[in-house]
Parts: structure tokens; C-alpha cells; sequence
């Protein structure tokens, strides 16, 4: 395993291919349009530049480490790797579409993973002729910070493979648990639901966004109160995931907040977009 293909360069992306191009691997850093790369890469450049101003990293080791990420348009790029890590959009078309280029591009060798934060892995698997080299490969955000990473078996997955995800995720510095394939797996099936109930806290008028914030930071510990946590990992992607759930378990008590949906339609999509529950600069 030396070269390690990331589709998608956006907030999980970028921070996939970085602490793979720090752990000393090949990266191809793919997204649809050049623009769409570049930003990608300049979030990278920005988070080890400050790890050089900390003294946690010289300035020759950050050459060597970008030195060693490649930007790509084009899926045929997976013709020369050995591992693709896909993190587009949180849409099963979507995956399905790549995951089927990827199947007739990539060599027979190649291990096709998905970061997907909540979708079936075993239905991303069947879009290829290779379900035994499909697995879910969950990071967190933001993935240079945290340590977990969620490796889901498809139905499929063979046991050769997950060994080697659990590998590569360990030499990359992150801590693998090892999850079922079902919706939300384990991280998002409780994280949601309590992001999900603090909007609707808002949305019913309990009390205002800052002060439900404050009740689970202060009250609970929490590095970021869950509208800030929303606004930070997306309020499409929070509200995908929902659906993931609603859809997948049938159960009611997973029904997306009408707020959440609001806002989403409102373009309104959390930091990346400038607004959610907040609004940045
Ligand atoms: C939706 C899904 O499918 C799954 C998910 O990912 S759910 C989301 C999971 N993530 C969380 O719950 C994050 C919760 N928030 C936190 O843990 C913290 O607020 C935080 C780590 C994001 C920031 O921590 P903080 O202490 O407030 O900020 P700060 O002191 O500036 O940063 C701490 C370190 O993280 C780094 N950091 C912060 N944000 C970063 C980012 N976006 N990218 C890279 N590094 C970052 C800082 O550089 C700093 O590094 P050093 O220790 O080397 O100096
Ligand atoms: N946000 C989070 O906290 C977490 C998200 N995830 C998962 O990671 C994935 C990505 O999420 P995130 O990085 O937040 O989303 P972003 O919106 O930041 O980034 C997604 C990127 O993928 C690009 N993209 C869309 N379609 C394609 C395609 N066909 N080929 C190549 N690139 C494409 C998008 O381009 P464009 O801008 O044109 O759409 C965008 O640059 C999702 O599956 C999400 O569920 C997992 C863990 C945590």
C-alpha cells in the first residue's frame, strides 16, 4: 500500500489527505474542478503552516508533505493506486456512480473505502464486482484533531481487508473501532439524534441557540454545543444523515427537524457556507 487516492476535497477531504501525505503516503487529492482542489490544498498548507509556527513541524518536512500530495480532476487517476478513499457528497447516487467508475478504472488490487457518515456500505459495495474490497472508512471532523476512525464491514467486506484498513488507520495515528453496517453506525446514530433534538429545542422556542449551547458546554463538557457542532460538520451533511436514519430504521423518532430542512433549502449549510445557526465572517 503505497498510494492513497482521496475524492472530494472539501472539509473532509483535505484533512483525509493530509494525515495521509504526513504519514508518508502517495496522495491523489480529487475533486470535480481544479478550483475545488486548490482550496482543498490551501486549507492543508494553512493547517501545517501553523504547525510549523508552532515549532511542532519544520518548514522542510511541510514541503516534503505536500510534496507528496497530487491534484486531480480526472477519475482515471485511480488507475495507479492501491487505496481509494472516497469523500464526496453525502448522496448514495452519488457514491454509487463513483464507486462504479472507480470499479472499472482502479487495478484488481485496490481497495475501494468510502467515509460515508451514515450511508449502507453493502448498497455502495453491490454498485461494484469487487463488495469484498468495499469498506467504510468513517474519520472525523476535523480529522488532523480527532483520533477515531469508524471501519465498517459491508456484508461482503473480506477479513484480509478490513485487516488492512485497521493497518493503514493505525499508521496514520487514528484509533479504528470496528462497526456493523447499519445506518448512522455507531458515531452518527448518537450524535445525530442529539443534534437533531437540540434543533428541535430551538425550533419549539425552549430557549435561544447560545443558551442551548451553553447548557452542554457548560453542563456537559462538551467542546461545542450541538448547533455549533452542526453548523461545523454541515447542516446538509446533518440532515442526509438524518434521512440515512429515518429511511433505514423506519422509526419515527428519527424524523429530521422541519427547521433543519429550512434552513438546508436556504442554502443556509453551516461554516462552509458562511451561515447557519450562526453566521461567520
Ligand atoms: C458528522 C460525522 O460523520 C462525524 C463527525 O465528524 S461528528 C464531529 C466530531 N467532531 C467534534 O465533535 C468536534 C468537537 N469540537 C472539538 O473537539 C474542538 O472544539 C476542536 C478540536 C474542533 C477545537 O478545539 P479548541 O480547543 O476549541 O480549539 P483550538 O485550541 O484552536 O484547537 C486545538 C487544536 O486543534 C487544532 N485544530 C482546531 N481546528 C482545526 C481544524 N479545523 N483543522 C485542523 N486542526 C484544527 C488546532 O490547531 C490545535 O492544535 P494544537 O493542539 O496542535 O495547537
Ligand atoms: N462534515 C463532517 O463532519 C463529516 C462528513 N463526513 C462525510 O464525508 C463526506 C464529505 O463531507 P464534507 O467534506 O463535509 O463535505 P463538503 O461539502 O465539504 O465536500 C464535499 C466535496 O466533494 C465534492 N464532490 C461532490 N461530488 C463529487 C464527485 N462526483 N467527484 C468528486 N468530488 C465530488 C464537492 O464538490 P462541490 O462543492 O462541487 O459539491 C466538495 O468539494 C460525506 O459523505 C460526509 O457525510 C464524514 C465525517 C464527518
Amino acid at each position: 500500500m503505497e498510494r492513497i487516492m482521496v475524492i472530494g476535497a472539501g472539509q473532509m477531504g483535505s484533512g483525509i489527505a493530509q494525515v495521509c501525505a504526513q504519514a508518508g503516503y502517495e496522495v491523489t487529492l480529487n475533486d470535480l474542478k481544479a478550483e475545488f482542489v486548490e482550496r482543498g490544498l490551501g486549507v492543508i498548507k494553512k493547517n501545517l503552516s501553523r504547525q510549523v509556527d508552532k515549532g511542532k513541524m519544520t518548514a522542510e518536512e511541510l514541503d516534503k508533505v505536500l510534496g507528496r500530495i497530487t491534484a486531480s480532476n480526472d477519475l482515471q487517476d485511480a488507475k495507479s493506486v492501491d487505496l481509494v478513499i472516497e469523500a464526496a457528497v453525502e448522496n448514495m447516487d452519488i457514491k454509487t456512480k463513483i464507486f462504479a467508475q472507480l470499479d472499472e478504472i482502479a487495478p484488481e488490487h485496490t481497495i475501494l473505502a468510502s467515509n460515508t457518515s451514515s450511508l449502507p456500505i453493502t448498497e455502495i459495495a453491490a454498485a461494484t464486482n469487487r463488495p469484498e474490497k468495499v469498506i467504510g472508512m468513517h474519520f472525523m471532523n476535523p480529522v488532523p484533531v480527532m483520533k477515531l476512525v469508524e471501519i465498517i464491514r459491508g456484508l461482503a467486506t473480506a477479513d484480509e481487508v478490513y485487516q488492512t484498513i485497521e493497518d493503514i488507520t493505525e499508521k496514520i495515528g487514528k484509533v479504528p473501532v470496528e462497526v456493523n453496517d447499519f445506518p448512522g453506525f455507531v458515531a452518527n446514530r448518537i450524535l445525530m439524534p442529539m443534534i437533531n433534538e437540540a434543533i428541535y429545542t430551538l425550533y419549539e422556542g425552549v430557549a435561544s441557540k447560545e443558551d442551548i449551547d451553553s447548557v452542554m458546554k457548560l453542563g456537559m463538557n462538551h467542546p461545542m454545543g450541538p448547533l455549533t457542532l452542526a453548523d461545523f460538520i454541515g447542516l446538509d451533511t446533518c440532515l442526509y444523515i438524518m434521512e440515512t436514519l429515518y429511511e433505514g430504521f423506519g422509526d419515527p423518532k428519527y424524523r429530521p427537524c422541519p427547521l433543519l430542512r429550512k434552513y438546508v433549502k436556504a442554502g443556509w449549510l453551516g461554516k462552509k457556507s458562511g451561515r447557519g445557526f450562526y453566521v461567520y465572517e
